[in-house]
Order: structure tokens, then C-alpha cells, then sequence
């Protein structure tokens, strides 16, 4: 296995709040490690005026945690420059280019550059058109651009900006990041289904009554009004991280574990979601936004956010993949912000076993969950036999992976997907086929809502969204796994 990479790394957007909360930790873990030792570089863009000994002092900061080593901090940060560049003008690309061309000299890094496009996407033509022109791409390595989401704000405009990257860099040089798909948690769906003949064999419409994702978080919007305002919960969270999660659970089994088989897999996955007509949208998609209490603000008392902000901060869902294993298996999602708990979770509900031959005694549901936040686990919900002389029966959670105790040793996702990319490997990252359906499908809910204004729903800060979620799934004779009060079925 390759394990010290070489490679300059140019972050645009590196003032701001990913770059310093997820790019240089992660960044920081790979040094520490060895992957990243002599032989790397970064340069952070962005229009402020800093110096590189200010930038190396935010780096310090962004890195230094209690038992880190000071010496190993120091070192690691020493191989940060900044340029303060403002994307649109021509003239700092040429800066830019003598920089790099310095630093791949001084670090002796062969020409291998990786450009990671953590600003806002409306850059992102303009970014690659100039890499280009100004010859910041080089001849005698490999040149990476890894893009950050929103990857458009709807089907059309996701096309031209793929049509705008794709001038200049191929597919095969483009990483579309979803950190969903770096968590250890959402890698481990795979491991679970196809390294197992039992869940094999019962991943499938005769075997599974419903599916339930859950991607709740307890945070409002913070500082990301301007962002938020434009994205709402559906194109935030669906569009991306939830179809991709669907995607890893009902793709068929890939014929490898390879980048084009999985790809292949899921792609037909999402070729196979329901597309919902406006009624059936009106029928199966809930969406809300949160008010306050005495302890947290409302949405529309958030700070830049206009008091009468129509954008939805909680999603809820029913959908379909109508492939062989999963037609007919009703998917429920939610996501929203300002819930009662972090907690990202999927919850696969098996069938009822088709004659109980315990006359009086319930039997309960037999659950696999995946719990991806705040801590990895995987559960199975059985029904066992109650200890003592009589026959009854209990439910019982039989743990099958618990990794709270040694979260240390869980790579962070954006330090795995990193990796990935240093290696060329793109398992792990979303081909612009599985962005374009999941934007035909997201579209389609989205033109719905904007022509229908009284489908916002409210919920309570601290809440687990309103009880038109809910009533999704009761209909249906179902309920939610996860609930605010804690776990049932
Ligand atoms: N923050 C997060 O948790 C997540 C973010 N993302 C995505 O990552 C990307 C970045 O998000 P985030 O870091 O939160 O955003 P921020 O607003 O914090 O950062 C934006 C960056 O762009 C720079 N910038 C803005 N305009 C220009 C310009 N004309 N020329 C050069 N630099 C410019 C800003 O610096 P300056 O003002 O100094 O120019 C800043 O460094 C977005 O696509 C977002 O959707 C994805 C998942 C999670
Ligand atoms: O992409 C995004 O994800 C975060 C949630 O990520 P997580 O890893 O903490 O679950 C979300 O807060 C943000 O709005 C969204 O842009």
C-alpha cells in the first residue's frame, strides 16, 4: 500500500469555517501518520489580506487539541503559505502559479497538485477555466480537483457547472465530495450486507418491511444564513448525503469491490427512484421549519435570516426504489436542524414473521440498526426467550459492532476521502451521473413546493420534527424507530 504521498494541495477557501474545522485536523491526522511527512505543501487562498505567519498560527489553532504534540504541531504548520487571491482575477492565478511552482521545488513533490474547491460553487467554472489558462495545472504529475457540495442548486444548473469543470479537467481528475460517504459508519452498510450470507439473503422486498433513515441535527443554522437560505434542508441534506445513503443500501451487489462496480450499482439504484408527480410529492414529502422556545431562537429569529423565511429546516419522506430487491419497500427519511439530538441512524425493520405460534405472547420487530452518530453501532433487535420455568418471550438488542470506547481510532470521513483522493481512488466519491439523478429527483419535490405556499409546516427547537412526519409513517401502520423520548418500534 502507498502510504507517504507526495502533493502540493491549493485550498480555495482557505479562511473559512470547513477548511478550519474539518481540512487541516484531517490534514493534520495524515501528517501524523506518515502519509503526509517531507513532501507536501499547502497553499490556502482567499481574499483576506493574511500573512503566512497568521495563517500558520490559524492552522496551529485548528489543529491544537490537549495531547497533541507542540513539536509535531510546529512542524506540521511550517508547510503552510498563504496567497490572498481573489478567484476572479486573472492576475493572482499568475502569483499563484510562481508559489507553487516554489514550493514543488522546495518540497521535492514531483508535480502532483491537489485543488480543493472549499468556497461557494458559483466559483467553480471559473476556478477550473483559470487552473487552466494559467498553467497552474502541471505536465508532470497527476491534478486533482476535489469540489465540494452543493454541486448545483437544481438538475440544470448542476449541468452547466459539470459542463463549465469538464472543459478543463476530466472526470476520472474530478473528486465530488460527500462526506457521508467518508464516515466509517456508512462505509460499514457495505461490510454488513454483502459480507454476510444471513443479511444477504434477507436484503430484499420478500424480507424488509421498511427502511427508516435519520439525519437529525441539534444545531440551528449558525453562521451559514446566506448559504442556508438559498440550499433548505432538501437540497442541503437530501439531494446529497440521504440519496446517497439509500443508494449504498438498495444497489445489488456489486461484482467487486472496485470503483466502477460500485459506481455501476449505485447509479442503477438511483435510475431506479420513484419519481414523484406533484400530487404524489403532496402525499409522501413533508417539509418544516423550526420556531423558538424560551431557551433558542426560531429560524426567523436567527441572525441574517428575513422574518419571513419560507426555507424548510427539516425534510421528511417516503420513496421508493423500484428495483427487483426494493419495489415496493417504503423508504422513510427526515432530516432537519434544531431536533432534540445529533444522531445520524438507520434503522431496517424486517417483516413480521408470518404465523406467531406463541399464541399470547407479542412478538416485536426484528431491527438492524446502524448508528453513524454520535457514536458507531450496529444492533439486531430479536426476540429471545424470557429466563425462568414459564414460556414467554423478551426483545433483546444484540450488539454486533460497538465503537464508542475507541473513537480515537476512527478516522474523521474528510481524512479517509483526503486519502482517497492522494491515492486516485474515487470509490468514495459521487459520479456525476449519481449527482444528476439525484437532482431530477430532489427537482421534482422542489418545483412542487415552490408553487405550493402552504405546505410549511412548524416544529419546536428541541423537537423531533412535526407530526405531519409522523403521520407519514403512521398511515402506513408504522412509526418511527427512533423517537425523541428514546428507542421503540
Ligand atoms: N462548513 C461546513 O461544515 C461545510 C461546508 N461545505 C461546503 O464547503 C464550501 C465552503 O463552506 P464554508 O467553509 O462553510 O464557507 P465559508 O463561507 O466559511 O468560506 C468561504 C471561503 O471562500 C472565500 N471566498 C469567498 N469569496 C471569495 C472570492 N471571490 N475569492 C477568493 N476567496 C473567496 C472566503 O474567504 P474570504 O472572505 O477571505 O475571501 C472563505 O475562505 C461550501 O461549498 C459549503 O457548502 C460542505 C459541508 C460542510
Ligand atoms: O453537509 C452538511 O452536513 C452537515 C452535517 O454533517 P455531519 O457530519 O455533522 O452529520 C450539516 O450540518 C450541514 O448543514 C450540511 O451542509
Amino acid at each position: 500500500m502507498d502510504t507517504k504521498q507526495q502533493a502540493l494541495f491549493i485550498i480555495f477557501g482557505g479562511t473559512g469555517d470547513l477548511a478550519k474545522r474539518k481540512l487541516y485536523p484531517s490534514l493534520f491526522e495524515l501528517y501524523k501518520k506518515g502519509f503526509l511527512r517531507d513532501n507536501f505543501a499547502v497553499i490556502g487562498t482567499a481574499r483576506r489580506p493574511w500573512t503566512d505567519e497568521y495563517f500558520q498560527e490559524v492552522v496551529r489553532e485548528a489543529v491544537t487539541a490537549e495531547h497533541e504534540s507542540e513539536e509535531d504541531v510546529a512542524n506540521f504548520a511550517q508547510h503552510f503559505y498563504y496567497q490572498s487571491h481573489n478567484v476572479n482575477d486573472t492576475e493572482h492565478y499568475v502569483t499563484l502559479r510562481k508559489l507553487a511552482q516554489q514550493l514543488d521545488q522546495k518540497y521535492h513533490i514531483g508535480g502532483n497538485r491537489l485543488f480543493y474547491l472549499a468556497m461557494s460553487p458559483r466559483f467553480f467554472g471559473t476556478i477550473a477555466k483559470h487552473l487552466k489558462s494559467q498553467h497552474i495545472v502541471t505536465d508532470n504529475g497527476y491534478n486533482r480537483l476535489i469540489i465540494e457540495k452543493p454541486f448545483g442548486h437544481d438538475l440544470t444548473s448542476a449541468k452547466e457547472l459539470n459542463n463549465a469543470i469538464g472543459s478543463y479537467f476530466t472526470e476520472k481528475s474530478v473528486f465530488r465530495i460527500d462526506h457521508y460517504l467518508g464516515k466509517e459508519m456508512i462505509q460499514n452498510i457495505a461490510a454488513v450486507r454483502f459480507g454476510n450470507n444471513l443479511f444477504r439473503s434477507l436484503w430484499n422486498n420478500r424480507y424488509i418491511d421498511n427502511i427508516q433513515i435519520t439525519l437529525s441535527e441539534a444545531l440551528g443554522v449558525e453562521e451559514r444564513a446566506g448559504y442556508y437560505e438559498t440550499a433548505g434542508a432538501l437540497r442541503d441534506m437530501v439531494q446529497n448525503h440521504i440519496l446517497q445513503i439509500v443508494s449504498l443500501l438498495t444497489m445489488n451487489m456489486p461484482a467487486s469491490y472496485t470503483e466502477s462496480d460500485i459506481r455501476r450499482e449505485k447509479l442503477d439504484a438511483l435510475k431506479a427512484l420513484q419519481v414523484y408527480t406533484p400530487e404524489q410529492v403532496k402525499n409522501n414529502f413533508v417539509r418544516a421549519q423550526y420556531t423558538g422556545t424560551n431557551e433558542l431562537k426560531g429560524y426567523r429569529q436567527e441572525e441574517k435570516i428575513a422574518d419571513d423565511s419560507r426555507t424548510e429546516t427539516f425534510v421528511a419522506g417516503k420513496l421508493f426504489v423500484n428495483n427487483e430487491n426494493f419495489a415496493g419497500v417504503p423508504i422513510y427519511i427526515r432530516t432537519g436542524k434544531r431536533l432534540a439530538k445529533k444522531t445520524t441512524r438507520i434503522d431496517i425493520v424486517f417483516k413480521d414473521i408470518p404465523k406467531n405460534i406463541f399464541g399470547s405472547a407479542k412478538l416485536g420487530k426484528n431491527i438492524l440498526t446502524i448508528i453513524v452518530e454520535p457514536k458507531g453501532e450496529i444492533y439486531l433487535q430479536m426476540n429471545v426467550k424470557q429466563i425462568g420455568q414459564d414460556f414467554g418471550l423478551q426483545v433483546q438488542k444484540m450488539d454486533l459492532l460497538q465503537v464508542k470506547d475507541n473513537k480515537v481510532q476512527i478516522p474523521e470521513a474528510y481524512e479517509k476521502l483526503i486519502l482517497d483522493a492522494l491515492r486516485g481512488n474515487a470509490t468514495n466519491f459521487t459520479h456525476w451521473e449519481e449527482v444528476a439523478y439525484s437532482w431530477k429527483f430532489v427537482d421534482a419535490i422542489r418545483s412542487t413546493w415552490d408553487q405550493q405556499q402552504d405546505s410549511l409546516a412548524e416544529y419546536a427547537s428541541g423537537s423531533m420534527g412535526p407530526k405531519v412526519a409522523d403521520d407519514l409513517l403512521v398511515r402506513d401502520g408504522h412509526k418511527w424507530v427512533f423517537t425523541v423520548n428514546g428507542e421503540e418500534n
